[in-house]
């Protein structure tokens, strides 16, 4: 197995997290979509929201999924990918796509323990449970479009990796 894989779920699901681990794995790179914006653009989501709107965020979002997009690549993308029909498309085309699935409390704690504002500006202007809950309301039926595989993300991080390896030992429905 040489294609991509893309890692998908909402913010604090631990798609970078995971996905380098995996990436290490299995002896791919890893590359992660909001880290190339930020190198490529030297702003920061909250810098590219002011400036150009989500609607400029999610346009270069799908950009830098093209351009990070490779051969035995683990691509963490940010969580509002599957926005994008055309993202979606693109990632079930050309790799294999693994859904990180936790409930919105679960996301919420995490996020609460490591903000990172910059980079998580607000979706929604919500508190952070309320904003989840709206999150995984509207796109939870996204992601399971989009996913090729999907596993319970409210493991430890290595379990997760174990669980991974062993979905992708097995034939993947596509
Ligand atoms: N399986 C896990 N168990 C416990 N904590 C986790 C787990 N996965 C990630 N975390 C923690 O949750 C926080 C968010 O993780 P991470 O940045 O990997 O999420 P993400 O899905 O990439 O989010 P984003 O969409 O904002 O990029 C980090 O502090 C990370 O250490
Ligand atoms: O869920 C989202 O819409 C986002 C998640 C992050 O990974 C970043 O891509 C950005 O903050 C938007
Ligand atoms: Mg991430």
């Amino acid at each position: 197995m040489t294609q991509p894989i893309f890692m998908i779920g909402a913010r604090g699901a631990g798609k970078t997290t995971v996905g380098s681990a995996l990436a290490q794995a299995l002896g791919f790179k890893f590359v992660d979509t909001d880290s190339y914006l930020l190198q490529t653009s030297k702003l920061s989501v909250a810098e590219i929201v002011e400036r150009e709107g989500w609607e400029g965020f999610r346009r270069r979002e799908t950009q830098a999924l093209e351009s990070t997009s490779a051969p035995q690549t683990v691509v963490a993308t940010g969580g509002g990918i599957v926005l994008a029909a055309e993202n979606r498309a693109f990632m079930r085309r050309t790799g294999t796509v693994i859904y990180l699935r936790s409930p919105a409390a679960t996301l919420a704690q995490r996020l609460e323990e490591s903000p990172l504002e910059d980079q998580r500006p607000t979706l929604t202007g919500k508190p952070i449970t309320e904003e989840m809950l709206q999150v995984l309301n509207e796109r939870e039926n996204l992601y399971q479009e989009a996913a090729h595989i999907v596993i319970d993300g409210t493991q430890d991080p290595a379990s997760i990796v174990d669980a991974i390896l062993d979905a992708l030992a097995a034939p993947v429905a596509r």
